[in-house]
């Protein structure tokens, strides 16, 4: 059986919107407290360490709004004062954490996820570039995609006995 995508974005209803980067749940990675993925993806593009924590506690367009005040032309971009080229494996590998530590803390996020059974997920207002964006449709599709293949790893184990 074949099920209709589920768009991603902040105005849908659930479980599109609670998946949206812009909603509010709560998670810390590396000892900085987020209050949104979007807070956590926009302060990347700030280099200096106690606005980025600022911007982190940040959610919806208010984050990203913020964000998009920075000039990241040059592709770098900054976690704990740390320079991080965004077309690199570290980049990617940075993301994979952040959506660990969103998957492992935010409840509401994983009903959401769980929510959306196994219809593709699409992010259509999302760019393709990833010089013109902090996070494509691709890099967060895959990554919602990846952490929701952990919901039938559990129910596999648990018909195995
Ligand atoms: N609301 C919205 N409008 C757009 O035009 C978008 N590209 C997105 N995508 C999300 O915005 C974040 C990336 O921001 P930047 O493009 O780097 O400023 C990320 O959360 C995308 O999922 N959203």
């Amino acid at each position: 059986m074949s099920c209709d995508p589920v768009d991603i974005k902040a105005k849908a209803p659930f479980p599109a919107g609670a998946l949206s980067n812009f909603a509010p749940h709560a998670f810390a990675l590396d000892g900085i407290a987020c209050g949104s993925m979007e807070g956590f993806l926009q302060s990347l593009k700030i280099q200096d360490s106690a606005e980025q924590a600022r911007v982190c506690r940040l959610s919806g367009a208010e984050a990203q709004s913020r964000g998009r005040q920075e000039d990241w032309n040059s592709g770098t971009l900054w976690w704990q004062g740390k320079p991080v080229d965004r077309l690199s494996d570290a980049y990617q590998k940075l993301l994979d954490r952040a959506y660990d530590a969103l998957f492992a803390q935010a409840p509401k996020f994983r009903n959401a996820l769980a929510a959306t059974g196994e219809a593709p997920l699409t992010h259509r207002m999302g760019k393709s570039d990833p010089c013109e964006t902090i996070l494509t449709e691709q890099e967060f599709c895959t990554r919602l995609e990846r952490l929701r293949a952990h919901f039938g790893d559990r129910s596999s184990t648990r018909s195995r006995g």
